[in-house]
């Protein structure tokens, strides 16, 4: 039986939305699902009680409500208070105007209490309380709910995860619903399969409830939970980040200086381009935001190697490519760089590093950036056209190489060798050059607000060709990479969670 977690569960519920499912279909076919499977397992069951919690679990127990309702039944509910959230708060009102259906508000044990003659008159009691969003030990009325539903002698029917197991270890902290049935949405969360969850669990029903499976692989607004973009109070300078971008030559001094520049837009501290003395100057001059240190020379040459390995040790990601040209010793340069940091410091290996790496294993967080001629020169392989045959053949060499593979192109797809996203962002504007040294930036900014180097790479990949669809939206197919980034801020900011937390939580 296929498992998910209930972060990978939220991410595609999200990803579902933006491929236009809308989340409120997802609710009413979870809700008509756990109707279906009351009237299956208990048809001669006349009293129905829905005992709701005020999220999205408690949504799914509003619909549920609603098809019993229509069924036939004699339903009642207890609501745990008024639900918040939009889709659920929908569906509380929806039942609230139906007078066949009597509804209870109790937001104490008192008042819980009170209504116990209702749990006692039910032949089937509903657990929509709590499902994958539950948090830390459970708080009132949800612990008196759980307990009375467990006294009342009527069978449950979990919605999802029976209220008060942890849906991703199986673990109950304080108390849990003993369920008869546990009606579980998409695919079984991993903790409803651990032994000591049986007893909570009952019979496992697991209903789809239209996620397409494309859910689980587009890179979406879902994947912006693996990032943390929020920041304490008493937040000092390097704690979000700091980047060092090792490129640059005499010929090219434009592409180090926008990696470091996507950096600082996307959110880290301090973004640090060692270049060859002549892209180094250049980069001086571009403006106050970029530090540059010189390296003796025209190109990146062996003598520069221990400068570098010590210069990153005072970094949290380095990312080395852009600009470094494919002349003299750079490449033998760039292969003990990487032998040097790969599996000690995060890196990102982008444009003419990616030709001296062919043949290199990766350790650690390590993310390779080519575009197709840059995977060939990495691999030996021409990547296929076809999106089936791309994912596996991008699978396959991140899994040999060790490394995180980002192949940019029309569709982006990104692996660590098991897990794969395809990015659907972007626009054929964005073949200009520069673009794919902006979408280094935005990696190695991203690797420092996550230890997932995939989610690192997907959310780049989107940001990136957000900004790109917002710049063209201006200006077409006449956009400069520099146009990028002014639009990295505007789009992180549409779907992460900028909060700032107090310096007291300072655990
Ligand atoms: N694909 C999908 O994801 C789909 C998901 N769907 C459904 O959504 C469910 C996830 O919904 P969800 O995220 O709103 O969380 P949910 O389980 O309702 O709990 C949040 C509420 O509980 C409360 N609360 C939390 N911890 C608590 C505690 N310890 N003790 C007491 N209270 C606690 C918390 O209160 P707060 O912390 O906000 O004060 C908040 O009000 C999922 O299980 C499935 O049924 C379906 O619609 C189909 C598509
Ligand atoms: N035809 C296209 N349609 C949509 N996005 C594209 C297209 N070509 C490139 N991109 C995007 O532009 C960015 C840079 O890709 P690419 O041009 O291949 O890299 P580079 O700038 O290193 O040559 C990537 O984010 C990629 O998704
Ligand atoms: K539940």
């Amino acid at each position: 039986m296929e498992v998910i977690t209930s972060l990978e569960m939220y991410v595609a519920d999200r990803n579902a939305e933006w491929l236009g499912v809308p989340r409120l279909v997802l609710m009413e076919n979870a809700g008509a699902a756990v109707a279906r499977n009351i009237l299956k397992k208990y048809p001669h069951a006349s009293r129905v009680l829905a005992v709701c919690g005020t999220g999205d679990n408690g949504g799914d127990g509003y619909v549920a409500v609603r098809h019993l309702h229509a069924a036939g039944k004699e339903v009642r509910v207890i609501a745990l208070g008024e639900p918040r959230e939009e889709l659920a708060a929908r569906n509380y009102q929806a039942v609230k105007r139906l007078w066949g259906v009597e509804v209870a508000v109790a937001q104490s044990p008192l008042e819980l209490l009170a209504l116990q003659d209702w749990l006692m008159w039910a032949d089937v009691i509903i657990d929509a309380v709590l499902g994958t969003g539950i948090r830390g030990a459970l708080r009132e009325p949800h612990a008196t709910a759980i307990e009375l539903m467990n006294i009342a002698p009527a069978p449950k029917v979990a919605v999802d995860v029976p209220s008060g197991l942890d849906p991703d270890t199986g673990e109950v902290r304080d108390k849990a619903v003993k369920a008869a049935l546990t009606v579980t949405f998409h695919k079984a969360k991993k903790g409803l399969l651990a032994p000591s969850a049986a007893r909570y669990v009952g019979e496992l029903v697991v209903e789809p409830i239209g996620i397409p499976p494309e859910a689980e692989v587009v890179v979406g607004p879902g994947d912006f939970a693996y990032l943390n973009f929020s920041r304490r109070a008493d937040s000092k300078k390097g704690d979000h980040g700091r980047v060092l971008v090792v490129g640059g030559s005499l010929e090219y001094s434009g592409a180090p200086v926008l990696v470091a520049k996507a950096a600082l837009r996307a959110g880290v501290d301090l973004a640090v381009v060692a270049a060859p003395e002549p892209a180094a100057y250049a980069a001086k001059a571009m403006g106050p935001d970029i530090i540059a240190v010189p390296l003796e020379g025209p190109r990146l040459s062996l003598k520069h190697v221990d400068r570098i390995a010590s210069l990153a040790e005072r970094f949290d990601v380095v990312a080395i490519g852009p600009g470094l040209g494919t002349e003299g010793e750079t490449p033998d340069a760039v292969r003990e760089i990487f032998r040097r940091l790969t599996g000690r410091k995060p890196l990102v290996a982008d444009a003419d590093a990616l030709k001296a790496l062919r043949g290199e294993k990766a350790a650690g967080i390590t993310v390779y950036t080519p575009h197709a001629g840059e995977f060939k020169a990495l691999t030996g392989v021409d990547p296929p056209h076809g999106l089936r045959e791309r994912v596996e053949v991008v699978r396959q060499h991140a899994s040999s190489i060790g490394a995180v593979i980002l192949l940019k192109g029309r569709y982006d797809v990104i692996s660590d060798g098991s897990r794969v996203k395809v990015n659907t962002t972007g626009t054929p504007a964005m073949t200009v050059g520069g673009t794919g040294d902006v979408l280094t930036g935005l990696v190695a900014s991203f690797l420092t607000k996550t230890t997932n180097p995939l989610e690192a790479a997907a959310v780049a990949a989107f940001v990136n060709g957000l900004a790109g669809e917002e710049a063209a939206a201006q200006l077409g197919f006449h956009i400069t990479a520099s146009d990028l980034l002014d639009k990295i801020p505007g789009v992180i900011r549409k779907f992460a969670r900028e909060d700032v937390t107090p310096a007291s939580s300072r655990a």
